[in-house]
């Protein structure tokens, strides 16, 4: 096993000096994947890959818990095509390989990784990828053959299976490697009935693996139900020290402020250029996410909107042209939005968990646009409004700092939304008491003084942006994206890397923006925002040369708590540690388990 060794307590843990990390040839990676990673400028394993890899090619269960951005996606994927590629050839009725992940974006994504692999390995593999919205015949087309590698959401197989596309016996048979990716959503998804019944088919000698950025009582849940004495290879902070579950690299900022003021400092914070680009900012309602989308074009900064209600090819397209650069600020929901509609539903605990159920149901059955999915090159994550849990949290400020990037996020927490923080502040250690850093520090760059100066203009136009209008946009959007959806479909059928032709970040508002409200005139400007606004374009500079610092091959390290790619401890199934048991590893705040059950 790569760079571990064994503790008083049977805990393996990763060792991280930068001498001792492996390569991927001394994983016994096979040399065409290594050269498919190569291409992609990947040249050294990850903490969490260089303990996983070697596990998984030995045929261990294995549950890994590592932050977000840490790499578990070729994790897992690696040693997976590996042993897929010396079983290519022989007879099977059903996928020998079955990734399940919570969403279709995340579908996608996981798709794509795998073809973008096998293309470079020239292995003649069959994958594919199935979602709920798909007709039966679709379904059934896809199964024939049948597939080496199917990626899909549990709702999905469970339709395959009720409609007798995907036969049990068949899987039963063929089945020898399964993966729950982003494990820690699957449950809180929904996903528990269609799991449960899929477990029954999962023959005793399948590999089972489970990825999770984090710890919760979901996790064991899942881990009991599918796994069978597997290696445990966590963070040793996710669920016992509470240090570091966000990752060093990413510098967390809060600001106080009113609900009704959120929108001057969103105003501030981008107009004032005090946060870098790209920017993701989150808020928790669509309605929410078109107001502040309609308010900034007024002010000239075009932004797009990325929720569970646009159609399937749009929300991959928004994701494409963000990942691509097209535009730099994306307003997101994340499952946060059911809160909307739950709000005007009964109190009575059992109709709200229907009307829960319902609403997912209605809204998308894969719903979930945000959570696992690897934006790339996002600097700052702004959380508009503060995500219900703390786990919604980690998942948010895990869109930025991802591999070997550096990071920002800036909350706006209103007195409302207090409580959430001090429980987000606990989960991650953040106590004034504890003699430590400070995890989430007051933003620093933004004065009094500069949001007052903006404040006349932006009350002006927020009282312009009225609810019949954030109405009439929203219908509007989604009118014009069912419409580029199926545009979508044909035209990147034929040109897949087109990704011009449709922007996503059009102004919406018929009014177009008034000229004077685009450029803030300098008299409005103390010198203090003047020269934070200064430092930022600064350090966005430095970090172009930083960026070119860790291009393979360069010698520039981080440092080694700051990265994310970098800590890690594996625990060995009680077999292997003779019968020790690890204790109070997973232990989650109270607090955080009562949010988490009623979330999502
Ligand atoms: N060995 C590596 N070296 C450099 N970059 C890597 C390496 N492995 C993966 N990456 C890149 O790191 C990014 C994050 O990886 P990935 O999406 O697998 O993270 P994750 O741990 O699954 O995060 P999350 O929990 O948020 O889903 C991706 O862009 C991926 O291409």
């Amino acid at each position: 096993m790569a760079n571990v060794s064994k503790n008083e307590e049977g805990v393996v843990e990763g060792g991280q000096e930068e001498e001792e990390i492996k390569t991927f040839e001394e994983l016994s990676l096979d040399p065409r994947l290594i050269r498919a990673l190569t291409k992609k400028g990947i040249t050294k394993p990850t903490p969490i890959q260089q303990v996983a890899i070697p596990l998984i090619l030995e045929g261990k269960d294995v549950v890994a818990r590592a932050k977000t951005g840490s790499g578990k996606t070729f994790a897992y994927l690696l040693p997976l095509l590996q042993k897929i590629f010396s079983d290519v050839g022989s007879p099977k009725t059903a996928p020998c390989a079955l990734v399940l992940v919570p969403t279709r974006e995340l579908c996608q994504q996981v798709y794509s990784e795998v073809l973008s692999l096998i293309e470079v390995c020239r292995v003649q593999l069959k994958v594919v990828q199935l979602t709920s919205s798909m007709p039966v015949s679709d379904l059934r087309a896809a199964l024939s053959g049948p597939p080496d590698i199917l990626v899909s959401t549990p709702a999905c197989i469970s339709t395959c299976m009720s409609r007798d596309v995907l036969q049990a016996k068949s899987l039963q048979d063929s089945l020898s490697i399964l993966v729950l990716d982003e494990a820690d959503l699957l449950l809180s998804y929904g996903y528990e009935d269609d799991l449960k019944a899929l477990t029954r088919y999962i023959p005793r000698r399948c590999q089972c693996l489970l990825m999770s950025a984090t710890s919760s009582a979901d996790v064991e849940k899942l881990k009991k139900l599918v796994l069978h004495n597997p290696f445990i290879l966590t963070l040793p902070e996710v669920g016992d020290t509470k240090d570091d579950i966000i990752p060093k690299n990413v510098q967390q900022f809060w600001i106080s402020c009113s609900a009704s003021d959120k929108l001057l400092h969103v105003l501030a914070l981008l107009k004032l250029e005090l946060v870098q680009k790209k920017v993701l900012i989150f808020v928790n309602t669509i309605n929410m996410a078109y107001r502040l989308r309609l308010f900034l074009e007024q002010f000239g900064i075009r932004s797009a909107v990325l929720n569970g209600e646009l159609p399937q090819n749009s929300r991959l397209h928004i994701l494409e042209e963000f990942n691509a650069g097209l535009f730099d600020y994306l307003i997101a929901t994340d499952g946060s939005q059911i809160k909307e509609k739950e709000e005007v539903k009964s109190e009575n605990q059992v109709s709200l968990r229907n009307s829960k159920k319902h609403l997912m149901k209605k809204l998308d059955s894969e719903f979930g646009v945000v959570r696992g999915i690897d934006f790339k090159n996002v600097y700052t994550v702004i959380n508009f409004e503060m995500p219900p849990t703390p786990a919604g949290y980690v998942h948010r400020i895990g869109r930025t700092g991802r591999a070997y990037n550096t990071g920002a996020s800036v909350s706006l927490v209103s007195p409302n939304e207090m409580e959430i923080f001090e429980e987000i502040k606990s989960m991650l250690g953040d106590n004034e008491n504890e003699d430590s850093s400070s995890f989430i520090a007051p933003f620093p760059l933004l004065t009094k003084n500069a949001v007052e100066s903006l404040r006349y203009r932006a009350e002006d136009i927020a009282k312009s942006v009225t609810k019949v209008l954030i109405r009439e946009s929203r219908a509007q959007d989604l009118r014009n994206e069912i419409v580029n959806s199926e545009k979508l479909k044909a035209h990147f059928e034929a040109n897949p890397r087109d990704l011009d032709l449709l922007k996503h970040d059009k102004v919406l508002s018929k009014k177009p923006p008034p000229q004077h409200l685009k450029a803030v005139p300098e008299y409005l400007l103390d010198a203090t925002t003047r020269e934070a606004s200064k430092i930022v374009k600064f350090a966005r500079a430095a970090m172009g040369n930083t960026k070119s610092a860790h291009r393979p091959g360069s010698k520039k390290k981080f440092r080694k708590s700051g990265d994310p790619l970098k800590t890690f401890s594996a625990e060995a199934p009680k077999r292997y540690k003779g019968g020790k048991k690890r204790k109070g590893k997973d232990g989650e705040d109270e607090g955080h388990k009562q949010r988490k059950k009623h979330s999502a």
